[in-house]
């Protein structure tokens, strides 16, 4: 389903990852490990088709992505739920009937977004991926703000919702999820401009 063919990556002009390659069949996931700036983020937007890469093929059904950043893209001036059915409208789906429970969502579903708590919007966010109905998600510390029940919840429906159905994650965790899925350590694919020390301080 996901196929990353020797592919090189950048941050701001700036080398990051070269020569990175690996397969995600159907119904599984892979973990990306490595410590703070090896390039999780630079990859996963790489694959999201957010930022080009600078070699190499990143091969998927086409409109099947879908990037998760650390931001939630929550609108503070709906509900819960209308934020939920704005997702829906703009894929097109129809609101799975659990979505809300799923998350832990149901006794929010009438507060504003913009007031919830960090980890209730997290929640938020991530309901949005069971929502928008796409296969291949990449997500960026998804579970960033969430508490030990939440972290379960999401493990829950990533393993038995969308790896269930067929469905693929490239997830960048620091964290253990307790899914059976393969690690990624990217520090060997750190570009040579990295490891010579290179500086990108200029592009902060
Ligand atoms: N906007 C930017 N412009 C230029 N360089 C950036 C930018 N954002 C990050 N970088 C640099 O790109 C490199 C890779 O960063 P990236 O965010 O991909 O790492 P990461 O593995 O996701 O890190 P973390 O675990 O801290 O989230 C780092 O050297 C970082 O300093």
């Amino acid at each position: 389903m996901l196929r990353v063919r020797n592919l090189s990556c950048a941050r701001g002009g700036v080398p990051v990852l070269s020569d990175v390659s690996f397969e995600v069949a159907a119904g599984h996931a892979i973990v990306l490990r490595g410590p703070n700036g090896v390039g999780k983020t630079t990859l996963l937007r790489t694959l999201a088709g957010l930022q080009p890469p600078m070699a190499g093929e990143v091969d998927y059904p086409e409109d099947e992505g879908a990037y998760a950043s650390h931001a939630d893209g929550i609108k503070a001036a709906l509900t819960v739920t209308e934020n939920l059915k704005f997702w829906a409208d703009v894929h097109g789906t129809a609101l799975p009937d659990t979505i809300l429970e799923t998350f832990d969502l149901a006794d929010l579903r009438d507060r504003l977004g913009g007031t919830l708590s960090a980890g209730q919007k997290r929640r938020l966010g991530l309901a949005r991926l069971g929502v928008i109905g796409r296969k291949v998600l990449f997500l960026d510390e998804p579970t960033v703000s969430l508490d030990g029940f939440s972290v379960k919840l999401f493990a829950d429906w990533l393993q038995n919702t969308h790896l269930a159905a067929g469905g693929v994650a490239v997830i960048a965790t620091h964290i253990d999820l307790g899914l059976a899925a393969p690690e990624l350590d990217l520090t060997p694919f750190k570009a040579a401009a990295d490891a010579d020390g290179g500086s990108d301080e200029a592009f902060l």
